[in-house]
């Protein structure tokens, strides 16, 4: 199979009666390039527009406006059974009569492989899902995670340039959906197949994407990728919705080459300059809790309101000139740890900092 890049241009969906009620569509102007063989995840918060989103690559939406390519050729008018991709559904889908073999073949069977093909494809997509043992057995006689796998293998099987995944692991145990998640992500590289996902399960996006799509309201709010969506958010909103994060509200005083000096109600802050910010801009500086650090110094200036013991961290709460700051220590070894009551001093190194609009 040779995989393909997806482009969306300026695509728009929306639904009749949508545009009485809320002047957003379902999807806007989203515009998109997902390389050969990436993995794409599409993340964002419940109505978003994430599935309308895979649905129009898959073609099962017809898309209101603007265009989507597979690879160079443009697919708007190409109905999903000729489209080049197949679906894995968070229902596996499978077919309840039909064994595990058959399932897998009925694809090829629909497109009339010859029957030496079919038995190849199947035992060899078989094969790599480690399905072998299981390929007389019915849907009914397997667990969540089996079925899933073999909902996998079958969409594997027709060797689509481009995998999608629907919130494939939603149905399984929280230990399941690590295993899966692995296995999922060594097919699509061993294949090198393009992949597009959707979750909205932020840690399964970071652990397995390549690049993040994280969408708001039916717009793309910012890709890249993990590392760039959790360290550079842009939005406040791609901020909070990546991991924790504390907001400190403030306006830009003053750009010195590349760092930043915020007026805060906490004073002047100083922050690397990562962003496409302004002298006199109203800002958010975006802290993870795990890069505020906590010390004694001769000039405590926070005092800490809450200290939790979590094994691998210690969990603070840190009143710092009368905001709350969420902070973590890693390793928390004694005499390294604080408690409840101490004064101690909070400081943020300021390549740790990431400044985003107000
Ligand atoms: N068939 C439809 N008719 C009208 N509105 C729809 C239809 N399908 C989806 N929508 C609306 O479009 C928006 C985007 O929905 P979509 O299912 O793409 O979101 P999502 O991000 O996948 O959400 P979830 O995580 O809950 O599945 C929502 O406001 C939804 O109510």
């Amino acid at each position: 199979m040779a995989a393909k890049s997806v482009t969306l241009k300026q695509v728009t969906k929306a639904y009749a009666g949508l545009g009485t009620k809320q002047p957003s569509n379902a999807v806007s102007d989203v515009n998109l390039v997902i390389e050969e063989g990436q993995f794409a995840t599409l993340l964002g918060p419940s109505g978003c527009g994430k599935t309308t989103t895979l649905r129009m690559i898959a073609g099962f939406e017809d898309i209101t406006s603007g265009e989507i390519l597979f690879g160079e050729q443009p697919v708007n008018e190409i109905p999903p059974n000729k489209r080049d991709c197949t679906m894995v559904f968070q229902s596996y889908a499978l077919f309840p009569h039909l064994n595990v073999w058959d399932n897998v073949a009925y694809g090829l069977k629909i497109k009339k492989f010859d029957q030496a093909v079919i038995r190849e494809k199947v035992s060899r997509v078989l094969e790599i899902m480690n399905l072998n043992e299981y390929k007389e057995r019915m849907p009914s006689q397997m667990s969540g995670g089996q079925q899933q796998r073999v909902a996998l293998a079958r969409a594997l099987v027709m060797e689509p340039s481009v995998l999608l995944f629907d919130e494939p692991l939603s149905n399984l145990d929280a230990k399941l959906r690590i295993v899966m998640r692995d296995e999922i992500r060594r097919i699509q590289r061993t294949l090198g197949i393009t992949a597009v996902y959707v979750t909205h399960d932020q840690s399964e996006a970071m652990y397995m994407s390549d690049v993040v799509i994280v969408m708001n309201k039916g717009r793309i709010e910012q890709i890249g990728t993990p590392q760039e969506i959790y360290q550079r958010p842009k939005t406040k909103f791609v901020a909070d919705f990546i991991g924790s994060a504390n907001f400190v509200e403030g306006k830009v005083v003053r750009v010195v080459e590349d760092r930043l000096e915020i007026d805060t109600p906490m004073g002047i802050m100083v922050a690397a300059n990562h962003a496409e910010v302004t002298a006199g801009q109203q800002v958010a500086l975006v802290i993870r809790p795990e890069s505020a650090v906590v010390l004694k110094t001769a000039n405590n200036n926070a005092v800490i309101t809450k200290s939790v013991f979590m094994g691998q961290t210690q969990e603070y709460e840190i009143d710092f000139g009368g905001k709350m700051f969420q902070v973590t220590q890693h390793n928390p070894v004694a005499g390294s740890v604080f408690s409840t009551g101490e004064h101690v001093t909070l400081e943020f190194p300021e390549h740790s900092i990431q400044v985003v609009p107000a």
